[in-house]
């Protein structure tokens, strides 16, 4: 603490104050964090969790850890300053006034590359929101705030724990599912959707319409201005079944707005990313085009159609402009196999399932009653309802940290912590190297959760609290 001198406070947040300081020999400055360490002994090892989280974080995207050290009851972390503060502040100051494509895509793929390289460590943020995404003084864009984040390795820890910013917080945690990795994609949907309209996605006058407008994934449509890729982008980022979304690395890599992130990418992160997938090349195109065309189109128009209407085209062009082509009465012989061979994927019930397999009954049950939940055209639970009708809905932008019983700790840096949960110490970091190959969007959800957690009752002694 010697080391440096407090220019001042920059703000307060729920765990403790973050303080602007100059350091005494370089005349540097940086963001110190200061936490209140809790009285136990066994909880403050949750507390330092935030600082090994991002002690272990070295990427140009995300913010640089320095060092931390604990004094008189405090942990302070020392870490890189964003003089240009974080992205909510940076909308406001817009005034409606809608940002540049070009600066919303050199941010988004800045906060992917930063959001990669957390998943690609097993970490999941679980607090992501433009709020917790800064700006430094060069315009990079840096992920902050890892007082929520916890590693995977601990199937427990996480799927006992919810923690994040109700307006940013997926359909599969109001549904009790666990927190995994594309929840982090559904936050980072709704700061790009922000950026690109200044509003969030799921404006609500009340928790039921803000949790019903979440889980059925209902938000306006992108300004027209925007392309096709990012209002497709939005579109997936947004899947209510997180199966459905794309990964981090999909997203980069592979998904149809790939190229546009590339073209935005900084240079040096170019050259380390893989090329993006071409969805749709125009020569493949016009193959393809060929191929039906031969297939199972019918040529009605002529050539002396063409002729008639005046055309001094030569024949070779005239045939290509003029003719028009209408499909064969019945579906192509193509078609029909594909069909065939697909799932019926409108058809739910136990007809779909009995008999399909040698599956028990009650595994039958499981997957119907799965299917079911990811339905949400009901009503969310009454109870839960009910006490978040007590709390202002400006409360919903504020981070939670919800633990499930008494004797299960939470992940969130003031929790009290029994010493067996195995998700502290830099030791339980470990990089997954199957994780880094290229996978299915479904394959590339990380878990599944077997004992839902049930936090209404954690978050009822919160809203009183607040
Ligand atoms: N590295 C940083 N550079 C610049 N400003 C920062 C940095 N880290 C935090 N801040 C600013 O300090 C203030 C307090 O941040 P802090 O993370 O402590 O709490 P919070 O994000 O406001 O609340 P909570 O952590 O409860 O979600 C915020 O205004 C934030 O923008």
């Amino acid at each position: 603490m010697d080391l440096y001198s407090v220019v001042k406070v920059i703000g307060t947040g729920s765990f403790g104050r973050a303080l602007l300081v100059q350091s005494k020999d370089s005349k540097e400055k940086w963001v110190m964090k200061e936490i209140r360490l809790p009285k136990a002994e066994s909880g403050m090892r949750t507390t330092r969790r935030e600082a090994v989280l991002l002690a272990k974080m070295k990427h140009p995207n995300i913010v640089a850890f320095r060092e931390s050290f604990e004094d008189d009851g405090h942990l302070y972390i020392v870490m890189e300053f964003c003089s240009r503060g974080d992205l909510l502040q940076r909308i406001h100051q817009q005034k409606g006034c809608l940002f540049s494509q070009d600066v919303i895509l050199t941010w988004f793929s800045q906060m992917c590359l930063g959001a990669k390289h957390i998943h690609d460590k097993r970490v999941l943020h679980r607090d992501l929101k433009s709020k917790n995404v800064f700006l430094t003084e060069n315009g990079t864009i840096k992920l902050g705030d890892f007082g929520s984040a916890c590693t995977l390795n601990s199937a427990r820890a996480y799927a006992q724990t919810y923690v994040g910013t109700p307006y940013y917080v997926s359909p599969e945690i109001w549904d009790n599912q666990p927190y995994n990795n594309k929840s982090d994609v559904w936050s980072l949907g709704c700061v790009l959707y922000e950026l690109c309209t200044l509003r969030h996605p799921f404006q609500a006058r009340s928790w039921k319409t803000l949790i019903l407008k979440v889980c059925r994934g209902a938000y306006a449509p992108l300004p027209a201005h925007f392309p096709y890729e990012l209002h497709y982008l939005i579109k997936h980022m947004f899947k209510t079944n997180p199966k459905d979304r794309p990964s981090i690395h999909t997203i980069l890599n592979s998904h149809r707005a790939s190229r546009l992130l590339h073209k935005h990418l900084p240079e040096e992160s170019k050259e380390l990313m893989e090329e993006p997938i071409n969805h749709w090349k125009k020569e493949e195109g016009e193959k393809v085009a060929m191929f039906l065309g031969q297939k199972s189109l019918l040529t009605i128009s002529t050539t002396k159609d063409t002729l008639s209407c005046g055309s001094s085209l030569p024949e070779s062009q005239s045939g290509n402009v003029g003719r028009r082509k209408k499909w064969a009465e019945g579906p192509p012989n193509t078609v029909l196999k594909v069909l065939g061979n697909a799932d019926i994927i409108s058809s739910v019930g136990m007809a779909a399932t009995e008999g399909s397999d040698s599956r028990s009954e009650e595994e039958c049950i499981e997957t119907q009653r799965k299917k079911e939940r990811r339905k949400w055209d009901r009503d969310p639970p009454e109870r839960l309802l009910s006490l978040l009708e007590k709390a202002h809905l400006s409360k919903a932008f504020e981070t939670y940290t919800i633990h499930r019983c008494s004797d299960d700790p939470p992940l969130g840096p003031l929790a009290e912590e029994r010493n067996d949960v195995a998700t502290d110490g830099p030791e339980d970091i470990h990089t997954d190297h199957s994780r880094l190959e290229p996978r299915s969007d479904d394959e590339d959800t990380d878990f599944e959760d077997d004992c839902p957690l049930d936090w209404t009752e954690e978050l009822e002694k919160m809203v009183e609290e607040h």
